[in-house]
């Protein structure tokens, strides 16, 4: 008898287990069960896999079309996707008060609200972006709605209510107080969601905008939850000057998070191209990851974030679009401009050097697609603490993969394909000049959420919308308590009501992180 919610393709899957390497797992059977890899066994094994499991179809790939593993975009802000393609005019102090203040503000219109967050989360699925960082804005109830359009569509996400309590603009700004308490009930109604791809993040914007007496209250609320924390660091010379003259008793921006105690190993900082080495051996000491952000960088960033060097020194690394800062919601275009930059790099360290000869130091700089596409999956895995989860397909593994299909020639593709060219060269053309018309089929959890141009979840799987159940807000169970159980997009798939509230696990390792516990205790201010 087949198992529930059990399914098999057969064909070819490329993931990227190790930095610069593109393994393709050829003529293969994956099996499906409950959301998770079960097994991957061999082509020619198919007839005794498919009666062991029951199956009554093993599904076959077409030629030309692979799996790959769903991307993972680690630094978006999910109200800037309102005005993302334009006002790209100004630096970044500026442009926070020009346009993204303003834009973020406007989403107190719940219905307004409502209406943006599922184009934005079918946008991104579209693109193949299974799981997302996200920043929301500063006030409580758009953020609910977002977490609610993203457990509606079937995305994984990790969320965060801004927080702000200085240097803002007037009507958008909170009091440290408020502030916390707000954050505070972010984070229990995302996690009284029990919905284990959905995790709330601490969320202080950056620096210049969060008094020490809130930034260390928020990573107060970070421990006692265990969530994950996001934040900007030493993103471009506005900002760090900004940052120096406020506090000009640390050394850098990695001196005042480590003092309010913000680095932990499930942190994700955006930008990072001011770090010096020392911070980052300080961040990579921490666990703390970097979210690489190549096209925001090359709009607001003033200097180039150097990956090979940063992984060299020990640091996590995973890849970001940066909506809106980064103009393009497609991690595809994510993972081709952290190449660009990395040549960047080269053309910059030749013209310092005055000469016409590229050193091996000069090279040390570049990195492939493959690297890209490393950064894409497994750095962003890391990054976000779900390295035993997703970005590659492993046994055990949940199923977030992309169905990619190559055959569309013509006007209805992005690009050609010629007599002779291999599954490699297909593949690689993909990733070099793919968008999301070749991404047929879009799965997390082991659930098809986007076949064609239909999202297949869309209003089937949501629990009470966050107006309808304002007192969840504060009486959600935090994760300490030991019946909390998580539902799994899995069992919510088979879309009926009655499915959706039996089958509810045991809590997932994945739903209930523990508390941190940082063992090193912090050293001296001024450096960390
Ligand atoms: O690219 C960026 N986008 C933002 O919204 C932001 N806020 C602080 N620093 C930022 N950088
Ligand atoms: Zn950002």
């Amino acid at each position: 008898m087949a198992a529930e919610n059990t399914f098999a393709f057969r064909g070819t899957y490329y993931h990227t287990p190790t930095y610069g390497s593109l393994d393709a797992l050829r003529d293969v059977v994956l099996i499906v069960q409950e959301g998770k890899i079960v097994r991957i066994a061999n082509g020619h094994e198919e007839t005794a896999v498919q009666a062991e499991f029951g199956l009554a179809e093993v599904r076959r790939l077409k030629a030309g079309q692979y799996f790959v593993p769903g991307f993972i975009d680690t630094h978006v802000h999910a109200p800037q996707y309102l005005f993302t393609g334009t006002g790209t005019d100004v630096p970044l102090m500026e442009w926070l008060r020009k346009y993204t203040f303003p834009a973020e503000c406007s989403f107190q219109d719940l219905e307004a609200a409502r209406h943006r967050y599922l184009l934005l989360v079918k946008r991104f699925l579209a693109n193949g972006t299974t799981t997302a960082m996200y920043y929301g804005s500063l006030h409580l109830q758009p953020n609910l709605v977002l977490v609610d359009s993203i457990e509606r569509l079937g995305q994984r996400g990790v969320v965060g209510k801004v927080n702000m309590d200085r240097l803002s603009s007037d009507d958008y700004i909170e009091n440290t107080a408020d502030g916390l308490r707000d954050a505070e009930k972010f984070v229990t109604y995302t996690m009284g969601k029990k919905c284990s791809r959905i995790q709330p993040c601490i969320t202080p914007r950056f620096i210049p905008t969060c008094t020490p007496e809130l930034m260390k209250g928020l990573a107060e609320i970070a421990q006692k939850y265990g969530c994950h924390i996001q934040s900007h660091i030493s993103e471009c010379c506005g900002q760090v000057n900004c940052v120096r003259e406020m506090h000009p008793e640390y050394a850098s921006d990695a001196a005042v998070f480590e003092e309010m105690g913000l680095l932990t190993s499930r942190t994700v900082m955006a930008h990072g191209t001011l770090l010096t080495d020392d911070d980052i051996r300080h961040l990579a000491r921490r666990g703390t990851a970097v979210s690489h952000c190549p096209l925001s960088n090359f709009m607001f960033g003033d200097a180039f974030f150097r990956v090979n060097h940063a992984l060299s020194l020990g640091l996590k690394v995973g890849l970001g679009t940066d909506v809106a800062g980064g103009i393009s919601p497609s991690m595809l275009s994510a993972q081709r401009m952290a190449v660009v930059n990395s040549r960047c790099i080269r053309a910059h360290k030749l013209a310092v050097s005055g000469g016409t000869t590229v050193t091996p130091e000069m090279e040390k700089d570049v990195i492939t697609f493959k690297e890209a596409l490393w950064l894409a999956t497994v750095g962003g895995a890391q990054a976000l603490d779900m390295a035993d989860i997703v970005g590659t397909f492993e046994v055990g593994k949940e199923f977030d993969a992309l169905l990619v299909d190559t055959n569309l020639s013509g006007t209805s593709g992005p690009f050609d394909v010629f007599e002779g060219e291999d599954d490699d060269q297909r593949f690689e053309k993909f990733i070099n000049l793919g968008d999301d018309r070749n991404l047929i089929e879009v799965y997390v959890q082991g659930v098809c959420v986007k076949r064609g141009d239909e999202f297949l979840l869309d209003g089937s799987n949501v629990t009470k919308s966050a107006e309808e159940d304002s007192d969840r807000v504060m009486s959600a169970p935090t994760p300490a308590e030991p019946e909390t159980a998580y539902v799994d997009l899995a069992h919510r798939a088979d879309s009926s009501d009655e499915a959706a509230s039996l089958d509810v696990g045991a809590a997932a390792e994945d739903g209930a992180p523990a508390p941190e516990s940082e063992s090193e205790p912090p050293t001296k201010r001024l450096r960390y």
